[in-house]
C-alpha cells in the first residue's frame, strides 16, 4: 500500500524526529482504524525497544488510497547528539489566564507546546480568562446574599457555565471538575452562611480557578495522546508564608519542588501541569497565593528549583512593552531587559510581569522569555542577567496610579539626628510599605502603594491613613496629598542627565510641574510624581518624544514642534 503523509500541524515537522508510532485521532470508522492500526504496527516494530521518554505527538493527515485520515503521529525525540542529561525537563512554559480562556484557546496552547518538540516543558497554568475575579466577586456576594440565594449567583453560573462547556468542547471528562464545581457552592453557602469572606477564605475560594483549569488541560492533553500529569502546587512543595493573598515563597520550596517534579519525570516521564499562583502556607497548611499576577513566580520558582534552561511567560501581548498599551496603543516590545531592569517595572506597576517574580530567575541566572500565544512568532522579550547597554537609553516607561504622597518636615533644628529613622520606625511599626522617598536632613517626601496597603487591609478606611499622619505628626509637620502618580523611567541611568533633560522638557511643554523626583539605588530607575489627572497625558508625551521621535538622542522637540539641540 502506497502511504502518503502531508502534515498539518502546527509547525514544521522537526528535523530531529526520526521514529515513528501512530495512532488514530478521528472517532473511529471501520476504514480508519484498520488503517490506522496497520501503520501504528508497522513503526512500533521499528522501536519497540524504545522507552517513550520525550515523545511528542502532532497531527498528520495521511492520504490512503486516496482518502484523507488523521492520525497523530508520536515522536520519538532521538538525535545523536542529545545526551542523557538534555532528556531531562528542559523549560516552563507559562500561560496566563488570557491564553487559556477558553476550549479553542486551550487547544491552540496545546498545539503550540507542541510546536516545541525538542523541549521537554513543565507548563504551568493560570484560571481560565477572568475566573480569579469572578470567584472573588461570587464570594463578595455570597457574603451579603443569604444561603438561599447562592445557587443564582452570576459569576457562580457563569464559572459553572464556561468550565463545563470547556470540558465538553475539549471532549473530555465532566466528572473530573464536577467536584470542584459541587465544592465550589459549598464554599460559596459557607461564606453566606458566615457572613464573612476572610484573607485565608478568600485565597482558598480562588484556588478553584487554577484547580480546574490545569486537570481540563491535563485531560486534553492525556485525550490527544499527549501524556501529561496534573499537579497542585501546594501539594508538591511551595512553602510560603502565611500571608494569605500575598504570600511569599520560602526557601524550602527549590528543593521540594526539584525532588517531586523530577522524580516523577524520572520515573514515568509525562509533562507536568502545574496549578500557578497557589502554594501552602507553613504553619497553617492552608492554601495561599502568591499576589495577583503570581503564576508568573510560580514558573521562575520552577525554573529556578529544576535549574532549568529558559523559563517562558506567554501572555496576550509581543512581550513587554514600552508603555502600558491600555494608556497608549502605540507602545512596543522592548526585545531585551535585564533582570533588574523587568523587576523595576514589575514593581512600579507594569501589570506584564508579577513584582516578586524576576527573584527567582536572577538567583538562579534562568533567562525568562515573555512570548504573545496569540502571536507566536513574534520575537518577544528576552530577560537576562546583563545585556549591553551602550545605546540604551530608556527602555519602558511605567504609571502607578491612585498612590497617596506625604511630605514631612521635622519640627526639630537642623542637624539634630536620628530623623530619618524615628519615621521609618513609624511605617515599619504599622507594616506600612514606603515605595519612592527623597530625603533632605530634615524633610522627608515619600509615597504609599494602596494596593499592598489594601492586600494587607491596614489602611482601608481613611481613618488608618489618619493614624499614619496622626504617629508623625509627634515629631513633624506632615503634609497628606493624595490622588497622586509615579511615572517610573526605566532605562540606562548611566544617561539620567539626558533622560532628565528630555523628560523635563516634554512635561514643562505639557505644563506639568513634578512634585517629587527619585532615582533608585538600582540605577535603572527614575520616578516622578504628578498628579493622577495629569499622568496619562504625561505617559503619552514622554512615550513620543523618547520612541517615536525621529529626532537625535540629544535632541528634543521644542515647544512649537521643531527640533533643537540640548546638548
Ligand atoms: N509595559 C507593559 N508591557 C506589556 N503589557 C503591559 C504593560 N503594562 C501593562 N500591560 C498589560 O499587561 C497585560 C498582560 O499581563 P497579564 O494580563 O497579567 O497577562 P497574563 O494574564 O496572560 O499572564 C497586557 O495585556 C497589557 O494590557
Ligand atoms: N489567576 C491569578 C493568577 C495569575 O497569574 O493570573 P494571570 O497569569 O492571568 O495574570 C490572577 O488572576 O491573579
Amino acid at each position: 500500500m502506497e502511504i502518503a503523509l502531508q502534515y498539518c500541524g502546527p509547525k514544521t515537522p522537526s528535523p530531529v524526529s526520526s521514529r515513528r508510532s501512530f495512532c488514530q485521532y478521528q472517532p473511529p470508522s471501520p476504514q480508519r482504524l484498520r488503517f490506522a492500526s496497520s501503520v501504528s504496527s508497522d513503526c512500533t516494530a521499528l522501536h519497540s525497544s524504545v522507552k517513550p521518554l520525550c515523545c511528542t505527538t502532532r497531527v498528520l493527515r495521511v492520504t490512503c488510497e486516496g482518502r484523507a485520515v488523521d492520525v497523530l503521529e508520536k515522536n520519538q525525540l532521538e538525535n545523536p547528539s542529545f545526551g542523557e542529561n538534555e532528556k531531562q525537563l528542559s523549560c516552563v512554559m507559562k500561560f496566563g489566564g488570557s491564553s487559556v480562556a477558553s476550549a479553542e484557546r486551550m487547544r491552540e496552547v496545546a498545539d503550540l507546546i507542541l510546536s516545541f518538540p525538542e523541549e521537554r516543558p513543565v507548563i504551568v497554568l493560570s484560571a481560565m480568562g477572568k475566573t480569579t475575579n469572578k470567584l472573588l466577586l461570587a464570594g463578595e456576594k455570597a457574603v451579603s446574599c443569604g444561603i438561599t440565594n447562592v445557587s443564582s449567583i452570576d459569576e457562580l453560573s457563569f464559572i459553572k457555565e464556561l468550565h463545563n462547556r470547556t470540558v465538553d468542547e475539549l471532549g473530555v471528562d465532566r466528572s473530573m471538575i464536577a467536584t470542584y464545581l459541587e465544592e465550589l457552592e459549598q464554599l460559596l453557602k459557607g461564606i453566606a452562611m458566615m457572613k464573612e469572606l476572610t484573607l485565608r477564605t478568600k485565597d482558598y475560594l480562588v484556588s478553584f480557578g487554577e484547580c480546574m483549569s490545569t486537570r481540563i488541560f491535563a485531560a486534553y492533553l492525556n485525550k490527544i495522546g499527549v501524556k501529561a500529569r496534573q499537579y497542585d502546587a501546594f501539594e508538591i512543595g511551595f512553602i510560603t508564608t502565611d500571608d494569605f493573598t500575598n504570600a511569599d515563597i520560602l526557601e524550602a520550596t527549590y528543593p521540594a519542588v526539584e525532588k517531586t517534579l523530577h522524580s516523577d519525570w524520572s520515573s514515568d516521564p509525562a509533562i507536568p501541569i502545574v496549578t500557578g499562583f497557589l502554594g501552602k502556607g507553613w504553619r497553617s497548611c492552608a492554601v495561599t497565593t502568591l499576589g495577583r499576577g503570581g503564576s508568573d513566580l510560580t514558573a521562575t520558582t520552577i525554573g529556578k528549583a529544576l535549574g532549568l534552561r529558559e523559563i517562558q511567560v506567554w501572555k496576550d501581548v509581543d512581550g513587554v512593552l514600552t508603555c502600558d498599551p491600555n494608556i497608549y496603543p502605540r507602545a512596543e516590545p522592548v526585545p531585551y531587559l535585564t533582570f533588574d531592569e523587568a523587576a523595576e517595572l514589575a514593581y512600579f506597576g507594569a501589570q506584564v510581569l508579577h513584582p516578586q517574580s524576576m527573584r527567582p530567575a536572577r538567583e538562579g541566572d534562568v533567562p525568562v522569555r515573555v512570548k504573545n500565544s496569540y502571536n507566536p512568532k513574534a520575537p518577544g522579550t528576552l530577560i537576562t542577567r546583563s545585556r549591553d547597554m551602550t545605546k540604551a537609553v530608556l527602555t519602558s516607561i511605567v504609571l502607578k496610579r491612585n498612590v497617596t504622597m506625604l511630605d514631612i518636615v521635622s519640627t526639630r533644628m537642623l542637624g539634630q539626628f536620628g530623623f530619618l529613622a524615628k519615621v521609618f520606625s513609624i511605617f515599619e511599626d504599622l507594616g506600612i510599605s514606603v515605595d519612592v522617598v527623597a530625603t533632605s536632613e530634615v524633610s522627608i517626601s515619600l509615597t504609599l502603594d494602596p494596593s499592598k496597603l489594601w492586600s494587607r487591609e491596614l489602611i482601608q478606611q481613611a481613618s488608618e491613613l489618619d493614624h499614619v499622619v496622626e504617629e508623625l505628626e509627634k515629631i513633624a509637620v506632615v503634609n497628606l496629598l493624595q490622588h497622586r502618580s509615579i511615572i517610573s523611567l526605566i532605562g540606562n541611568v548611566q544617561r539620567s542627565s539626558l533622560i532628565l533633560e528630555k523628560a523635563f522638557h516634554v512635561l514643562r511643554t505639557n505644563g506639568v510641574n513634578v512634585q517629587m523626583i527619585s532615582q533608585g539605588a538600582s540605577k535603572v530607575n527614575i520616578s516622578l510624581i504628578v498628579n493622577d489627572d495629569e499622568a496619562e497625558q504625561c505617559v503619552r508625551a514622554l512615550h513620543q518624544a523618547f520612541f517615536e521621535s525621529n529626532i537625535s538622542e540629544m535632541g528634543c522637540k521644542s515647544e512649537n514642534g521643531s527640533v533643537s539641540s540640548l546638548s
